[in-house]
């Protein structure tokens, strides 16, 4: 692996009603690696990203970043619903994780427009969110996470919500910004599909309490694509992770 991004050691997560989320995560995130976390409801990935995301604290064990603490701006975070402000454009949207850093407004919307094109929505910039489709919000979602240049982008079943045909689309351009920018990924899904589209690391996730199943390292040549997609080694791969899946979930097989 190259240089650990963050490290979990013995990480547990109890809630004050008394569930245990998670327990005993032991987990080194390289820095460019893009991970998934793939499982059953209720198994704890969210609340495992977002202690990584610092959102939440661990009741026991150790969550560093060996290469540095992060600064303001280093953790962007996507969560399912694109969650923007309905009165503000595009741009103010993707402008306000600066602007609350105390960037001068014009700098901030210069680099919001910046953000914006990286995601295919130069244009939109003065549309407010109830004149863009779900899979444009989305993109919006994805600038604000990123107008920071965060080291490492959390993403919290982002793509549930869309049609099959927007999914593939932001799968593949969000590939295609990891390929270029080489920031951390963390991205939790349900989806075996997409996971194994996406991820070169798959931990595959086992409820009551959270824990880490199994891990897979996804092989396949740069860059991803329909081919792939389409291929029978894809498929395969799809197999393995399902199969390991549903022994998470206590099935067989
Ligand atoms: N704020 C909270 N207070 C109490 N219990 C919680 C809280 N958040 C989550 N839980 C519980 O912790 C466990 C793990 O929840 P979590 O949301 O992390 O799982 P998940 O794998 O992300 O599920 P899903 O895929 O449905 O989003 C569940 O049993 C859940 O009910």
């Amino acid at each position: 692996m190259i240089g650990r991004l963050v490290s979990l050691s013995g990480v547990a997560k109890r809630y004050p009603t008394g569930t245990l989320a998670v327990q005993g995560i032991d987990l080194d995130i390289g820095q460019g690696d893009f991970l998934a976390l793939l499982g059953p409801s209720g198994c704890g990935k969210s609340t495992l990203l977002r202690m990584i995301a610092r959102l939440a604290a661990a009741t026991e064990g150790r969550i560093d970043w060996p290469a540095g603490p992060p600064r303001p701006g280093d953790i962007g975070f996507v969560f399912q619903e694109p969650t923007l402000m309905p009165w503000a454009t595009a741009l103010a949207n993707v402008a306000l994780p600066l602007e609350l850093a105390g960037l001068p407004r014009r700098e901030a919307a210069a680099r919001a427009a910046e953000a914006l094109a990286r995601v295919e929505l130069a244009g939109f910039e003065t549309a407010h969110p109830r004149a863009l489709s779900g899979g444009m919000r989305m993109r919006v979602s994805i600038a604000r996470a990123l107008v920071t240049r965060p080291r490492l982008l959390l993403l919290d079943e982002p793509f549930a919500a869309l049609d099959e045909i927007t999914r593939h689309r932001l799968n593949n351009d969000l590939l295609a910004l990891w390929e270029a920018e080489r920031f951390t990924v963390v991205f939790v899904t349900h989806s075996v599909f997409e996971s194994v589209y996406l991820a070169r690391r798959i931990l595959v996730m086992a409820p009551r309490p959270g824990r880490v199943h199994a891990e897979f390292a996804v092989e396949a040549p740069a860059p991803r694509g329909e081919a792939f997609r389409t291929s029978a080694g894809y498929a395969a791969q799809c197999r393995e992770v399902s199969r390991a899946l549903a022994a998470a979930m206590g099935e067989a097989a």
